[in-house]
C-alpha cells in the first residue's frame, strides 16, 4: 500500500468520527484520536504505551475472560471482523464493538463505538437530571443561579466538555452576554469578557442559531470561510470544539447553552445534543417559571396595596382625613367587647362645636370647613394611646372613644380637649359664650357588662352633652 509514514496516516485516520487506537509494534507506542481518548480516559498525548492502558479492563462478554489492551492488536481481534468487548470504568461497564485493521507489517488500527452505553452511567446522568429538574421546578428567584451552575457542571462533565455556559439575548435581539458559565479545572474562564456581544459581529453562528437552533462545530479548524470572525472568535478563546443549543422561551429565542471543548477535540455525538437539550430546555422552564412567580408577586403586592387603599378610605372621613362614622361603629363594637372581657372601664367623650351654624352663617361655609378640619386633626393628635380613636361623628359632632379609661380620667381627658380648644383660639364673635371657637362634651364611662351595647354607651354620652348644651355649652357634663 501507499503507505508513507506512520505520523501521515494517523493525521488522517484520526478525524474518523468515533474512537481509533493506532499501535505501532515495533515502536511499541499507540497512537489514540480525542474520542478514543475520552473513551478510555486518557490524557492528551501524541503517544501512548501499555502502561497508560493499565487502568482499563477489558473483558470478553462471552467468555468473561479479561484482556489486556495489547491482546487487541495481535491475540483476541481477527482483522477485518467485529467483536464485542466489555469496557469496565469505575465499577460502570459499556459494550464496545472493536475492529481491527491492519496498515502494514507492524502497524495496526482498531476502531471502536459504543453499541451500549453503561446502565449505571445513564443512570447516573438520570439520577443528574431528576435532581435538577426538581430543583429547578420549585425555584426561587434568589436561588436560580447555584442551580444554573450545577446543571452546567453536570452537563459539562457528561460530554466531556472544558466549560459549558449560558448565554442570554438582550430584550432588543441585538447583543448576547454569557450570564453563567462553568469552568473544568485548569480552564480559563471568560464570562467576564463576553459581555454584550453584539450579534451581528458572528453572522455565521447567528444565522444558523436562528434558523436551526443549533451549532455544532466539531472541528474549529474545520469551520467554512464564511466563519471567519467565527473562528477567530473561538481560536482566541483556544475553543477546539462548540456545541450550543438555543433556548427557547414562547416560542422565542431568548439565548443559548453550550459546551466548549479546549484541552482536545470532541465529536459531538447525539446523546450529547439531545442530554444539552434537556438541560437546556429545564432551565427556559426555570426562568419561565420565575417569570410567572415576580408577576404574580407583583400583582399581589398591587392587590394588597390597593386594598389597604380602599379599607383607608372606606374608613376615613373625606373632609377631615380622621376615622368615620363606619369606623367609630366598628371600633366601638370591638373595644367594647375588649373592654367586656378583660373587666375594664371604657369611656366615650361626644363633642359638638358650639354655635356653628352662627359661625357657618356669618363666617361662610368654607371658612367653617377649615375649622372642622382644625378641630378634628387636634383631636386625632390627642389620641396617642393604643385603642384611643377620634372620630367624625355626623356634621359638627365628633366622638372619642377611650378604652381603659375610667370616669375620672375620661373627664381628664375631656378638660385636655377643652384646654386645646382654647390653644386653637379659634375666631367666633358670634358666639354668647365666648370670643373664641367652643365645644360642649358628654362623658360616659363604665366597666361593661355582656348586656352594654354600644348603643346605649352612645345614647348615655349623648345624653351627657345634651345636658352639656343646656347648661350653658362650653362645659363637659357626666352621664352617671
Ligand atoms: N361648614 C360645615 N358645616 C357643617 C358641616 N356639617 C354640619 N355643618 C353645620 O353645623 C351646623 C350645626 O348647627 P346646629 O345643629 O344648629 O348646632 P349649632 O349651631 O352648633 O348649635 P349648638 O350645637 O346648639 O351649639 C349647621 O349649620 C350645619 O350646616 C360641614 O361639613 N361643614
Amino acid at each position: 500500500m501507499g503507505f508513507k509514514s506512520v505520523e501521515d496516516t494517523w493525521s488522517t485516520i484520526k478525524l474518523i468520527p468515533f474512537a481509533v487506537v493506532l499501535y505501532d509494534a515495533k515502536k511499541k507506542t499507540y497512537k489514540a484520536n480525542s474520542q478514543a481518548q475520552s473513551l478510555f480516559e486518557l490524557s492528551p498525548h501524541n503517544n501512548f504505551d501499555d502502561v497508560d492502558f493499565k487502568h482499563l479492563t477489558l473483558t470478553n462478554p462471552e467468555s468473561k475472560k479479561q484482556l489486556i489492551f495489547r491482546e487487541l492488536f495481535d491475540k483476541y481481534l481477527v482483522i477485518n471482523t467485529s467483536s464485542n468487548i466489555l469496557l469496565g470504568k469505575a465499577n460502570t461497564n459499556s459494550l464496545i464493538n472493536a475492529k481491527l485493521a491492519q496498515l502494514s507489517d507492524s502497524v495496526h488500527i482498531v476502531t471502536f463505538e459504543i453499541i451500549k452505553q453503561s446502565e449505571d452511567e445513564q443512570y447516573n446522568f438520570d439520577k443528574i437530571i431528576s435532581k435538577i429538574s426538581t430543583d429547578l421546578i420549585d425555584i426561587q428567584s434568589d436561588e436560580i443561579n447555584t442551580h444554573i451552575e450545577f446543571a452546567l457542571k453536570a452537563i459539562g462533565t457528561v460530554c466531556f466538555a472544558d466549560r459549558s455556559y449560558l448565554f442570554k439575548f438582550s430584550d432588543d435581539g441585538k447583543s448576547m452576554r454569557n450570564t453563567h458559565e462553568w469552568v473544568n479545572q485548569g480552564v480559563e474562564p471568560f464570562k467576564d469578557k463576553l459581555q454584550h456581544i453584539p450579534k451581528n459581529s458572528l453572522p455565521y453562528f447567528t444565522s444558523l442559531m436562528n434558523s436551526t437552533h443549533l451549532f455544532k462545530v466539531n472541528d474549529v479548524e474545520k469551520l467554512p470561510k464564511k466563519a471567519i470572525k467565527e473562528k477567530e472568535e473561538l481560536q482566541s478563546e483556544e475553543i477546539q470544539s462548540v456545541l450550543c443549543i438555543g433556548l427557547r422561551y414562547d416560542k422565542e429565542l431568548v439565548g443559548f447553552i453550550g459546551c466548549d471543548c479546549v484541552k482536545q477535540k470532541r465529536q459531538w455525538t447525539d446523546l450529547d445534543l439531545i442530554r444539552l437539550k434537556l438541560v437546556g430546555e429545564m432551565i427556559a422552564n426555570a426562568f419561565k417559571n420565575i417569570n410567572f412567580k415576580n408577576e404574580l408577586q407583583y400583582i399581589q403586592q398591587q392587590l394588597i396595596t390597593a386594598n389597604l387603599k380602599l379599607n383607608e378610605q372606606v374608613n376615613t372621613d373625606g373632609l377631615t382625613d380622621i376615622a368615620n362614622r363606619r369606623c367609630f361603629d366598628d371600633t366601638l363594637k370591638n373595644e367594647l367587647l375588649r373592654c367586656t372581657r378583660y373587666q375594664q372601664p371604657i369611656g366615650l367623650i361626644m363633642c359638638d362645636i358650639d354655635f356653628f351654624k352662627k359661625y357657618n352663617d356669618n363666617y361662610g361655609h368654607q371658612q367653617g370647613d377649615e375649622v372642622l378640619k382644625s378641630v378634628a386633626q387636634a383631636l386625632k393628635a390627642m389620641c396617642k394611646r393604643q385603642g384611643d380613636l377620634a372620630a367624625r361623628y355626623g356634621g359638627e359632632e365628633f366622638a372619642i372613644i377611650l378604652p381603659a379609661t375610667d370616669t375620672d380620667n375620661s373627664l381628664k381627658f375631656a378638660a385636655l380637649i377643652q384646654q386645646k380648644m382654647a390653644e386653637l383660639a379659634i375666631e367666633h364673635n358670634y358666639s354668647t359664650v365666648s370670643k373664641q371657637l367652643t365645644i360642649s362634651m358628654g362623658v360616659y364611662s363604665l366597666i361593661p357588662c355582656k348586656k352594654t351595647t354600644a348603643q346605649s354607651l352612645i345614647s348615655g354620652a349623648d345624653k351627657a352633652l345634651y345636658d352639656a348644651k343646656n347648661t350653658g355649652r362650653n362645659q363637659v357634663a357626666l352621664y352617671k
